[in-house]
């Protein structure tokens, strides 16, 4: 019996990835962010959701330290990924950005070849010496974004001709060359048409399997789609948090119902 507690949490242990407790984040006078806590599996799709103005997008922005480059912007509290503490001096944001990646609303390719735009960071960390090493995290990187079969004969091609949902796969590619464990996705869906948000489900669901992934949407459906655990925000606050299919079939919290339900938000 005692092994089989012992199994269980050992099982629970490997598999949390970030840990936030007691995150507050303020804008000036602007407390957008209130008491966050919560923790956030690896090998997992994990949605946030909420009204409009909840402190989604700067919650998630905190777990990369987004947020340092906002000159108003003050974040406390603690939050550690692989148990190690995100805002120790010896951790370099910039390289804390390469590990947990970020994948943005309007797809935002550089104004680069569809080669460069995935290579740019890799070189610039140290990951690539030649060009071949380079080539081969090119296309890995693409074949993981689902897009190297459309692109493989035009590399050359500028980034920004692509289709808005090749567009937002390049730039998922470009988050995933340079080896990130985890994927900050802020509604990565919400520029693009329905077939392809599909794709990009699609594409996210088979990420899941290497990275931990963390969406913003406002896509109640696109979480039920996607997630395994759902976060509900509202008016800063970490209302409620757990299985996805709980959260949307027996909500906790009469705020969290009247979102589901559309009596709020
Ligand atoms: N750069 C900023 N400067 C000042 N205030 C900000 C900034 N970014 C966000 N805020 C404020 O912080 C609060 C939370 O905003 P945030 O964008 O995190 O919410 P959200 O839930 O992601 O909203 P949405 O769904 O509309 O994107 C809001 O009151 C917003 O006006």
């Amino acid at each position: 019996m005692k092994d089989t507690h012992l199994a269980e949490r050992v099982d629970t242990m490997t598999q949390l990835k970030i840990s936030a407790r007691h995150v507050n984040v303020h804008y000036g006078e602007t407390h957008a962010v209130k008491d966050v806590s919560v923790d956030i599996d690896a090998n997992s799709v994990t949605a946030f959701i909420g009204p409009s103005g909840c402190g989604k997008s700067t919650f998630l922005r905190c777990l990369n330290r987004m947020n340092d480059t906002i000159d108003t912007c003050r974040v406390s509290g603690g939050i550690r990924i692989d148990d190690e503490d995100i805002h120790d001096r010896k951790v370099d944001p910039v390289q804390l950005r390469a590990k947990v990646g970020m994948v943005f609303q309007k797809p935002n390719p550089f104004p680069k070849s569809i080669h460069d735009n995935v290579a740019y960071g890799p070189k610039i960390h140290g990951l690539a010496r030649t060009r071949a090493e380079t080539s081969g995290i090119v296309e890995d990187a693409l074949r993981k974004a689902a897009l190297w079969d459309e692109v493989k004969d035009r590399l050359d091609a500028p980034g920004t001709g692509l289709s808005g949902g090749q567009q937002q796969r390049l730039c998922i590619a470009r988050a995933i060359a340079t080896a990130p464990d985890v994927l900050l996705m802020d509604e990565p869906c919400s520029a693009l048409d329905p077939v392809a948000t599909a794709q990009i489900e699609e594409l996210i669901d088979d990420l899941r399997q290497s990275y931990c992934v963390v969406i913003v949407t406002h896509s109640m459906q696109q979480a039920a789609r996607i997630s395994r655990k759902t976060a509900f925000f509202h008016l800063g606050s970490l209302v409620e948090f757990g299985e996805t299919d709980r959260i949307f079939t027996s909500p906790e919290d009469p705020r969290t119902e009247n979102y589901i339900t559309g009596r709020i938000g």
